[in-house]
């Protein structure tokens, strides 16, 4: 168990940075890169242990993947070309890996074990399990098939209409992942859209996709060509720390360049200018099939506000580090409809709220989110991250303006995502 003391010493932010590359659009590059044909060059690749675990299951299922210089290159030899791995497949601490990785195991015919740390064996795999045995795959596990350990069996698909009663793009992925190796025609319906890196990046891996307001479909026996080069954008739910940081932090001023602003994805910067952030989006462009830019912030005092519905899947893994934003907004801040909190490494509602009034927040847990009334000087405490990431990151944001000396159990879970996290914040701080 390792501990964060606080930083006192910061009176303020200021610099030029770039964040780590986007977990969700690292993680597809080598899933779709080990499915295609051709070789894969991946610039930006996230080197956190998520990633990485993708990286090593899709090896043990007979991928070459190199790791040269700076990039990360993928040998694809087609769908087929996988082989039965001869030990079982761990995804470590990530839901994105084996969500997305059983949708490409259930087309295919041979036997494979899933396994995660303590975190996944506690988060629920029904949702992808559910309709994955629907469209013909053997999948078996604890709480009918809801609970890793899962062992699987695939093949000989049938495509099916699914309509997911929550906006998850884990779900939609692993059902069009396995809808591709389906005969006819998969659809996904969801109540709102989520984040649609898997459609973007499939298109690009030459797929056709049929994307209307409510879902996508796919149709069945089309294969990815590879060959080409993935420019990994920087990953804007890591942004949202130094974002947050420099807008609670008098007299700062931070920009971030090259950090990815697909509108599925950019939630937190409708909320930022909602609550009066002094925010400016620069030098947009499109990199990989993904809207880029840079973007810059101020420290300004903000106003309270609600955050819901069509907004809570673009911003989820956000909803942390804004609670801590929130405390030192005027007014009421509600969160709700975020109950998929509940799902999360963690239940963030839970540990975000408990930890926030232990450091003198004015914050209340509901069913569905959270209620949060600013603004509210914080104190030091001893907070867990409880082994979750943003967690982790997003007290060391409280820490910054908490009077006295914080510590926070299990800091190291950062690496999951932000492995330099707190060197970035040392070099900010002034
Ligand atoms: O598809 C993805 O890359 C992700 C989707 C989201 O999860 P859900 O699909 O469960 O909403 C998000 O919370 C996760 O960090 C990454
Ligand atoms: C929920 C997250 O990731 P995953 O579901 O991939 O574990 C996250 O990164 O906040």
């Amino acid at each position: 168990m390792s501990v964060e003391q606080n930083q006192t010493d910061v009176r303020s932010l200021s610099g030029t940075i770039t964040v780590p590359g986007d977990k969700s659009i690292s993680h597809r590059a080598v899933m779709f890169g080990s499915i295609a044909k051709g070789t894969t060059t991946i610039r930006g690749f996230l080197m956190g242990e998520d990633c990485l675990s993708t990286i090593r299951c899709f090896r043990q299922l007979g991928v070459r993947i190199e790791h040269v210089g700076d990039e990360i290159i993928v040998h694809g030899k087609g769908i087929d070309g996988l082989k039965e791995p001869s030990e079982v497949l761990d995804v470590g601490n990530s839901g994105t890996t084996i969500r997305l990785m059983l949708g490409i195991l259930s087309g295919l015919s041979f036997y494979q074990t899933v396994i995660g740390d303590e975190s996944i064996a506690k988060r629920p795999m029904k949702r992808v399990t559910k309709p994955l045995r629907s469209m013909g795959a053997t999948i078996d596990g604890r709480d009918e098939a809801n609970l890793t350990p899962l062992s699987v069996r695939g093949g000989n698909l049938t495509g099916i209409t699914h309509t997911s009663p929550v906006a998850s793009a884990q779900v939609k992925s692993s059902i069009l992942l396995a809808g591709l190796q389906a005969k006819g025609v998969t659809t996904v319906l969801e109540p709102h859209r989520s984040r649609d890196h898997t459609e973007r990046m499939l298109q690009a891996f030459g797929v056709n996709l049929l994307i209307t307001e409510t879902g996508v479909s796919i149709e069945g026996g089309q294969s990815l060509q590879g060959g080409g080069v993935v420019n990994v954008p920087g990953d804007i739910s890591s942004a949202a720390f130094p974002l947050v940081a420099t807008a609670i932090v008098p007299n700062s001023e931070v920009k971030i360049q090259n950090v990815g602003i697909n509108p599925t994805r950019a939630g937190i910067l409708d909320v930022l200018k909602k609550m009066g952030a002094q925010l400016t989006v620069s030098n947009e462009r499109e990199q990989s099939g993904e809207p880029v830019a840079d973007l810059t912030i101020q420290y300004k005092k903000l106003n309270a506000t609600t955050i819901d519905g069509e907004l809570i899947p673009r911003l989820i893994d956000e909803i942390p580090v804004l609670a801590v934003l929130a405390t030192q907004a005027e007014g009421k801040t509600v969160i709700k409809d975020a109950e998929e909190l509940k799902y999360k490494e963690t239940n963030r509602i839970d540990t975000v709220v408990d930890q926030l009034v232990k450091m003198g927040a004015d914050i209340t847990s509901t069913n569905d989110g959270m209620v949060i009334n600013g603004p509210t000087p914080l104190y030091a405490a001893t907070v867990d991250s409880f082994g979750d990431h943003r967690i982790g990151m997003a007290f060391a944001i409280a820490n910054l303006i908490a009077e006295g000396e914080t510590t926070i159990l299990r800091k190291e879970a950062v690496a999951v995502s932000y492995p330099n996290f707190f060197d970035m914040l040392k070099d900010l701080s002034r």
